[in-house]
Parts: structure tokens; C-alpha cells; sequence
């Protein structure tokens, strides 16, 4: 499949193989939903991680796997094909180019904000059916991530317990979807280097729900600033905690850096929703969670936030810039 130009050490970026992260961890949070204890699961995995992986979730697996199917037909398109959908300025097709600052991965993609239907230039049955299918699944999406900010309400023991869900959930709200493909990358399995498929990053929205195909890449950062690989289950979604939650709890919820290491035999196929709040919204902690503390962070809205973050390099730490520096 030659989709993407062949990798070559100056354009991407390799790291390291780390025994630690190459060996799958089994200490990634589970949460099953169905249980009572999820909400107090929910939060010492996002105090802890700022991740967590999700059972019992209810979306089934037939709409999942339908609409991984019409996404890899679209990845597997003539790259003139699907660049009528692009370019990604945000939204739309990319490829190899991720945000506007010059960071490059092994990946190509449909980035697409969730409140417009999806009218990339494109045209046909199949393209009707992805497009449709896209629709249902951001409205499963969107739910489901308002189940999972109620329960960390309640788990947080906060009042109203739609705190976090309301601003998801709002018609304003800005969201987005994402559907990443890396292509199986040979290349990589014979000189036994990691090649970067989405450089390390944190979410800047409120949540991120994360479905991939079973093919290996996805890590997470833990406190100590080491790496874990994260087992792949087609059958499970994965939670992010993303820097507007982080804010919102004063930072008791930690957001999560993640990053794609590309895969030496399979392709990988994933589809993230981030749910994030309306441009207006007034980040900042919320009262009931202060408790007589400062609050760690400057004011400031996601509108504000957002186009910041279109200043930044993906790796950059962009909520280093609205800390308050407590006064010594
Ligand atoms: C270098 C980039 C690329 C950004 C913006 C900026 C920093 C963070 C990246 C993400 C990461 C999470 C999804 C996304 C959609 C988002 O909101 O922030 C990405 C966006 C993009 O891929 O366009
Ligand atoms: O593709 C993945 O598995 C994760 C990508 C990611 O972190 C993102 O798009 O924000
Ligand atoms: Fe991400």
C-alpha cells in the first residue's frame, strides 16, 4: 500500500525501542459501566492516568465495525481521491501533516467538527454510507461522553452532576471527530526502530473517546515521564482526560500525553471523538472543587484556548502558558 512517501529518517521521527513500553501493561485502568463502583473507578483512574479503558458500554459492535469498514474503503481511495476532501485546514482529509506548525507523522486522516453534516467534496454510494454512518456515530460518541462526565460528577461528589456533561451536550458545543490511518510501515520492522505515527500530545478538549482496530502503537505517558504501551481491544473504547478537564478540576484530573508509535505488519485504524465545550465557555476551575484553594490557572475561554493551541507544535505543553505562578 503506497500511500504515504516512504519514511526517511529526516522527515519523521523515530524514538528508541524501551523494553518497558514494548512490553503491554496490564495496569491501564478498567472500568466496566454497567458496574456501581464505575464512578469511583472513573476518578482515581483520572486522578492517576487521566486515562482509562471502557467495558459495558453499550455501542454495538455491528455499527462499529460497519463504520470501520467504509473507513478503511475511504483510506484505500486513490490518494487524488481523497485529497478532494482535504486539505486539513482544520478540517478535512490529511496526510502526513498534522496541525499547521510542522509536525509529521505516519498517518493519514479525516479531521471533521461535529456539528456540521460532513460535506466533503466527494461523491458515490460508499462515500453516502460513510457519511451517514459518521453521523450516527458521533451522536453514540457524544453521548456516551456525557454518561462518563456525569458518573465523574457524581464520583467527584459535585453538584449538578450534568457540571461537565451540559457543555458537550450544548448545541454550541465544539467538538470534533477524527478517523487516523497508519498504514502498516515494513520499513520499521526490519531496522527494529519505532517510527512516530501521531507525535505525543495532550487533548486540549474536555474528553476523548478512543476506538481503534486490534492493531498495537497506542501509549500513554505515565507521572514519572515513562511510556507504557497500551494493550489494543477492538471491543473497547479508551478515555482521555483532556486540558479543559484538567482546568475544570483544578487540576485533580490529569490530561493525558499520548502518542501512535506506526505498526511494522498491520494497519491501524482509529476513530477519536473529542468533546469539547462551546467556543464562548469560561474554562476555569469549578467552585465546588476549589475548597478555599486558588485557582492554578488564568481565565480564560476555548475560544481562547483553541486558537492557541493552533500556535503550538503538537508536543508542546500548552497549558504551561495559563498556570498561575503562585506568589512566594
Ligand atoms: C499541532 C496541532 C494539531 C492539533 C492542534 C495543534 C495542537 C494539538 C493538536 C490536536 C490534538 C487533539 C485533536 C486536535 C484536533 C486538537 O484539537 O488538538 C489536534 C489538532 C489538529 O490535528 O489539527
Ligand atoms: O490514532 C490514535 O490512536 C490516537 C491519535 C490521537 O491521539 C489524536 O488524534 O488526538
Ligand atoms: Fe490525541
Amino acid at each position: 500500500m503506497v500511500l504515504l512517501s516512504k519514511p526517511s529518517s529526516e522527515q519523521y521521527t523515530y524514538v528508541r525501542n524501551n523494553m518497558q513500553a514494548t512490553t503491554f501493561s496490564s495496569s491501564i485502568p478498567l472500568v466496566d459501566l454497567s458496574k456501581p463502583d464505575a464512578k469511583s473507578l472513573i476518578v482515581k483512574a483520572c486522578e492517576d492516568f487521566g486515562f482509562f479503558k471502557v467495558i459495558n458500554h453499550g455501542i454495538p459492535m455491528e455499527a462499529i465495525s460497519q463504520l470501520e469498514s467504509e473507513a478503511f474503503k475511504f483510506f484505500s481511495l486513490p490518494l487524488t481521491e481523497k485529497e478532494k476532501a482535504g486539505p486539513a485546514n482544520p478540517f478535512g482529509y490529511g496526510n502526513k501533516r498534522i496541525g499547521p506548525n510542522g509536525d509529521v507523522g505516519w498517518v493519514e486522516y479525516l479531521l471533521l467538527n461535529t456539528n456540521q453534516e460532513h460535506n466533503f467534496s466527494l461523491h458515490g454510494k460508499d462515500i453516502d454510507k460513510f457519511r451517514c454512518l459518521l453521523n450516527d456515530y458521533k451522536c453514540a460518541m457524544r453521548n456516551m461522553a456525557c454518561e462518563i462526565l456525569d458518573l465523574m460528577a457524581e464520583g467527584l461528589k459535585i453538584q449538578p452532576k450534568n457540571v461537565f456533561s451540559k457543555l458537550v451536550m450544548d448545541k454550541q458545543s465544539d467538538s470534533a471527530f477524527r478517523v487516523n490511518h497508519y498504514p502498516a510501515c515494513p520499513e520499521l520492522a526490519i531496522n527494529g526502530e519505532n517510527l512516530i505515527g501521531f507525535g505525543e500530545h495532550t487533548d486540549p478538549q474536555i474528553i476523548s473517546l478512543l476506538r481503534s482496530n486490534n492493531t498495537s502503537g497506542f501509549q500513554i505517558s505515565l507521572r514519572d515521564g515513562s511510556w507504557i504501551s497500551v494493550p489494543p481491544d477492538h471491543r473497547s473504547f479508551f478515555i482521555n482526560v483532556g486540558d479543559s478537564l484538567q482546568v475544570m478540576t483544578n487540576g485533580r484530573f490529569k490530561s493525558v500525553r499520548h502518542r501512535v508509535l506506526a505498526n511494522g505488519i498491520n494497519p491501524r485504524l482509529s476513530m477519536i471523538y473529542f468533546g469539547g465545550p462551546p467556543l464562548s465557555e469560561k474554562i476555569a476551575p469549578l467552585p465546588s472543587l476549589m475548597k478555599g484553594n486558588e485557582s492554578l490557572y488564568k481565565e480564560f475561554t476555548w475560544f481562547e484556548y483553541k486558537n492557541s493551541t493552533y500556535g503550538t507544535r503538537l508536543a508542546d505543553n500548552r497549558l504551561g502558558n495559563y498556570e498561575r505562578i503562585a506568589a512566594s
